[in-house]
C-alpha cells in the first residue's frame, strides 16, 4: 500500500508582526511550491517482526534517517529512536521529521492498537524553489525534484516555509496512509482540523516556540485570512513518553478539552487572487534575521502601547482594505494605492522600532518595478521583511512576466545584486492528496 500528500510553502503578504496578537489579522497565501511525502510499506518475510519507519530525502546527502518505534508505558505515546541504519556516516538528526512522527504515531496508536503500526519507507520531495538552485543547474532543466547535491544544512533556504510544509504533508500522509478513510480524510472539515491541530502541535515543539503558526495553516488550508490560536492551548502537552502523553495529544487534535479550545480563524473567502493576475517573488538572495527582528519589534511594542496600537490599527485596516480589492476585484491603480498605504506603515513601524522591515533597497526595488513595469500592481516586503523576497501583485501574461524578468536583469547589473523571479506562484489550495502513479518515475 502506498499514499501521497502534499502540502504547499507560504508568502505571508500582509499582518507581519500584528499576527502575533490575536486582535489582528494576517493575509497569508499558499504557494505552487509544495513539499511532498510519499510512505510506502515495507513488506517483511512472514514471521519477521519489524518496528522501522526510513525516512529519505533523496536530493540531499547524507538525508537518510531511521527509526525504530515503540509504545511506551502509562500512555506515554510512541516513542522513536534514531537507528544507525546502513550508513556508516554518522548520525544527522532531522528533528523536525523526528518529532512529527512522534506526534503522528502517537495520535494514530490512540486509535489503532501499536501492532497495527507496521514498518513503512517514507520519501520527501521538495519543488526547487524551496533552494536557491546550483549555478551550474542547466537554465531548462524543467526537473521538478532535482537533485541539489549538497547536505540539507548546507542548501540555501528562499524563505518559502519547507519546513511547516514537511511537517504538515508528513503527519497527513501518515495519518492518510495508518487511518482507515472513515477515521482521517484529507478533504473532510473535521480531517483538515485534525491535521491542524496535530501539525501545530508537533511544529511548535520541533522549533521549541510557540510561533504564530500562521506557516501550518497556510500549509494546512492554503491562501486565508488568518487569526492566531491563543499560545496557551500547546503549552501543557508535556514531553513524548511522559506519563499521559497521549491522551493529551489526542484531546488537543480533537480539540475535546472545553478548558483549551481551540481559538483559530480562518476564512478561505476573505481573501484570494483575483482573476487574470498573479502573485509572484522575487529572491533577493541576501537574508535577515527573523528571530532578532520579532525581538525588536516587540520591545518597541511594549515601550510604546498607544503608539504602536495606532499604528497596528491602521495597518490592521490597509491590510483589510487590500483583502477586500482582492476579493472583490480592482484597477491596477487601485491595488497600487493599497500597497502604498500598507507600505508607508510598515516603514513608518520599522522607523520607530530601529528593524530595517522595509529597508532603503526594498523600497528602491518595489518603487522601480511597479513604476517601471506596466503590468505590477504593486508588492511588498513578504513576512518579516528585511533583505530575503519581495512579493508582488502582478497582471498574469506573458508580457508582464517577460518584463519583471528583463527589469530584474538590469536591476541586478545596475547595483551589483542578484534578484531572481522565482518559479513559484500564488495558489489557493493547502494540502491535499495525490496520485502516487505521478512520482513513478522518480522513486525506486
Ligand atoms: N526537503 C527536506 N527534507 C528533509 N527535511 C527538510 C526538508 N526541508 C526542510 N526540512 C526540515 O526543516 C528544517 C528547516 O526548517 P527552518 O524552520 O529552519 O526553515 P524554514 O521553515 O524553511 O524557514 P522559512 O520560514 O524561513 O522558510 C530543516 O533543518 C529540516 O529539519
Ligand atoms: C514576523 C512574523 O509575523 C512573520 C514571520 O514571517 P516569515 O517567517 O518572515 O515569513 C513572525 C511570525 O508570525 O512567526
Amino acid at each position: 500500500m502506498s499514499t501521497a500528500v502534499s502540502a504547499p510553502g507560504k508568502v505571508f503578504l500582509a499582518g507581519g508582526y500584528l499576527v502575533l496578537d490575536r486582535a489582528y489579522t494576517a493575509l497569508v497565501f499558499g504557494l505552487s511550491a509544495r513539499i511532498h511525502i510519499l510512505v510506502n510499506d515495507i513488506e517483511t518475510g512472514s514471521g519477521v517482526e519489524l518496528s522501522e519507519i526510513v525516512v529519505q530525502s533523496p536530493q540531499f546527502r547524507d538525508a537518510t534517517w531511521n527509526y525504530g518505534y515503540h509504545l511506551a508505558e502509562d500512555q506515554g505515546g510512541i516513542q522513536v529512536t534514531q537507528l544507525q541504519g546502513a550508513s556508516t556516516a554518522k548520525l544527522s538528526r532531522n528533528p523536525f521529521v523526528e518529532t512529527a512522527l512522534t506526534y503522528a504515531l502517537t495520535y494514530i496508536s490512540t486509535i489503532l492498537p501499536s501492532p497495527h503500526i507496521k514498518p513503512t519507507s517514507i520519501t520527501i520531495l521538495a519543488d526547487n524553489d524551496y533552494y536557491s538552485q546550483p549555478a551550474n543547474t542547466p537554465k531548462n532543466a524543467s526537473h521538478q525534484f532535482i537533485d541539489f547535491g549538497v547536505r540539507l544544512q548546507d542548501a540555501h533556504k528562499t524563505g518559502l516555509g519547507s519546513s511547516a510544509a514537511l511537517v504538515t504533508s508528513f503527519t497527513g500522509a501518515l495519518l492518510s496512509h495508518y487511518l482507515p478513510e472513515s477515521l482521517f480524510s484529507l478533504s473532510s472539515d473535521s480531517g483538515r482540523s485534525i491535521l491542524h491541530n496535530l501539525s501545530q502541535a508537533s511544529h511548535c515543539a520541533a522549533q521549541g516556540k510557540v510561533g504564530s503558526g500562521f506557516d501550518v495553516a497556510t500549509a494546512v488550508y492554503g491562501t486565508c485570512v488568518y487569526r492566531r490560536f491563543s499560545p496557551s492551548i500547546l503549552s501543557g502537552l508535556g514531553d513524548p513518553g511522559s506519563s499521559g502523553f497521549a491522551t493529551r495529544v489526542k484531546a488537543i487534535v480533537e480539540d475535546t478539552d472545553a478548558s483549551m479550545k481551540w481559538d483559530t480563524e480562518i476564512s478561505k473567502r476573505g481573501v484570494t487572487i483575483p482573476p487574470g493576475m498573479a502573485l509572484v517573488m522575487c529572491d533577493v538572495d541576501c537574508g535577515s534575521e527573523t528571530v532578532g527582528m520579532v525581538k525588536q519589534v516587540l520591545t518597541w511594542k511594549k515601550a510604546d502601547p498607544e503608539g504602536s496600537k495606532k499604528l497596528w490599527d491602521d495597518l490592521q485596516g490597509c491590510n483589510e482594505t487590500l483583502a477586500k480589492k482582492l476579493t472583490a476585484g480592482a484597477e491596477i491603480g487601485e491595488f497600487r494605492r493599497a500597497f502604498g498605504e500598507i507600505r508607508g506603515r510598515i516603514r513608518e513601524m520599522g522607523d520607530r522600532s530601529g528593524v530595517p522591515i522595509e529597508p532603503k533597497e526594498q523600497t528602491e526595488l518595489l518603487d522601480a518595478v511597479t513604476e517601471g513595469v506596466e503590468g505590477v500592481a504593486g508588492g511588498v516586503v513578504p513576512g518579516a521583511g528585511g533583505y530575503d523576497a519581495i512579493v508582488l501583485l502582478v497582471k498574469d501574461d506573458k508580457e508582464t512576466m517577460s518584463a519583471i524578468e528583463e527589469f530584474l536583469v538590469k536591476w541586478s547589473k545596475e547595483k551589483g545584486s542578484n534578484v531572481k523571479l522565482l518559479g513559484t506562484r500564488g495558489e489557493l489550495e493547502g494540502a491535499r492528496k495525490e496520485d502516487m502513479s505521478k512520482y513513478e518515475s522518480l522513486v525506486k
